[in-house]
């Protein structure tokens, strides 16, 4: 499983993430410079407008990243959809044509803002063309933000869907408009604290905070998690410096983390958190830690040539 969130100090955008699976893919921090010369299939990233950086794999000379942010603000990550995400076999006559694998690329190297990649997206066919034999397609759907607000983006049999994501989160199935009025069912969910209830003759008060809250999900099935991860959001208060903006991410998304042995696959296999993975836009730095090692590193951008014309793999 995966989760995601968005939030913001005012002005600069957080997007994190975590990876939940059962293994890693030997994924790695990689940054895509502006004078990179891109390999798309139907042409849709042309080139390099905005450089990018994030978690991936690079296959073929080309990143696939899992989640990336550009120099101008905008971030996005892609989560599984299995059962819902349907693809075009092929690409379509006069579409503007992404492959799968190259999505989250598209939309970090190419545009500014939600709003831009909201309006390029009435033109898009997500298409199932893989970049390798290695590599099927994976069925995702992504959530996009920047410092203002965040969409998710969703190819399924009803055609692509974008949907403003009013509460920043995105977990896995079922689709977004599915776990957005799910929410509906926690309306009780405060961070008050409850003040000394009289029952029959008996006076009760609370045994300390936290209270309020009983009803949220604990489990980690994925509708658990976007309601705790949007209670969570939305009740951190407003940050300002990056560190507690950086600190704020990782206490969130260590709400919904995965531990291992609690939660099998029907492989049999169990989830974990591979990764959590943060993209701050105020210092274009990315964040992380793994299952094995909590200490978060951060690699720079500025630090790795984002005018020059390799992928570095941090
Ligand atoms: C497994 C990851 C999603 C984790 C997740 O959402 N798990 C949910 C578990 S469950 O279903 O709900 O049980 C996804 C997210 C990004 C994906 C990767 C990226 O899309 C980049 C490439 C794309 C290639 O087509 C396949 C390999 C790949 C390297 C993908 C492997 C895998 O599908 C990743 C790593």
């Amino acid at each position: 499983m995966c989760t995601s969130i968005r939030f913001s100090d005012g002005s600069h955008l957080y997007l994190a993430r975590n990876l939940d699976w059962t293994s890693g893919y030997g994924e790695r921090v990689v940054v895509t410079p502006t004078g990179y010369a891109t390999r798309s299939p139907f042409g849709a990233v042309p080139g390099i407008r905005h450089a990018v950086i994030g978690m991936g794999i690079v296959e073929d000379d080309t990143p696939l990243y899992f989640d990336c942010g550009n120099d101008a603000g905008l971030a996005v990550a892609g989560l599984n959809f299995p059962g819902y995400a349907v693809y075009a076999d092929g690409p379509v006559d006069g579409a503007t044509n992404v492959a799968a694998y190259e999505l989250p690329l598209w939309v970090a190297s190419q545009f500014t803002s939600v709003d831009e990649v909201e309006a390029a997206l009435e033109h898009v066919v997500v298409v199932d063309r893989p970049i390798n034999e290695k590599y099927p397609s994976s069925l995702l759907h992504w959530i996009v933000g920047d410092a203002t607000r965040a969409i998710v983006v969703e190819s399924t049999r009803e055609g692509l869907q974008v949907f403003d994501d009013d509460v920043d989160v995105l977990a896995n199935q079922p689709g977004f408009a599915w776990h957005h009025e799910n929410l509906r069912n926690y309306l009780n969910a405060s961070p008050d604290f409850p003040g000394t209830s009289v029952l029959g003759r008996a006076h009760l008060s609370p045994f300390g905070s936290g209270s309020h809250m009983r009803g949220i999900p604990g489990d980690y099935y994925s509708t658990s998690r976007f309601v705790r991860a949007a209670y969570v959001n939305a009740h951190y208060p407003d940050k300002t410096s990056e560190e507690e903006n950086v600190s704020r991410a990782f206490h969130t998304l260590q709400q919904v983390a995965m531990v291992d042995g609690c939660a099998a696959m029907d492989s049999g296999e169990f989830e974990k958190t591979i990764y959590t993975g943060l993209f701050s836009s105020r210092t274009t730095t990315y964040y992380w830690n793994t299952y094995d090692d909590p200490a978060v590193r951060s690699v720079a951008m500025a630090d790795h040539r984002p005018d020059g014309t390799d992928l570095v793999v941090v």
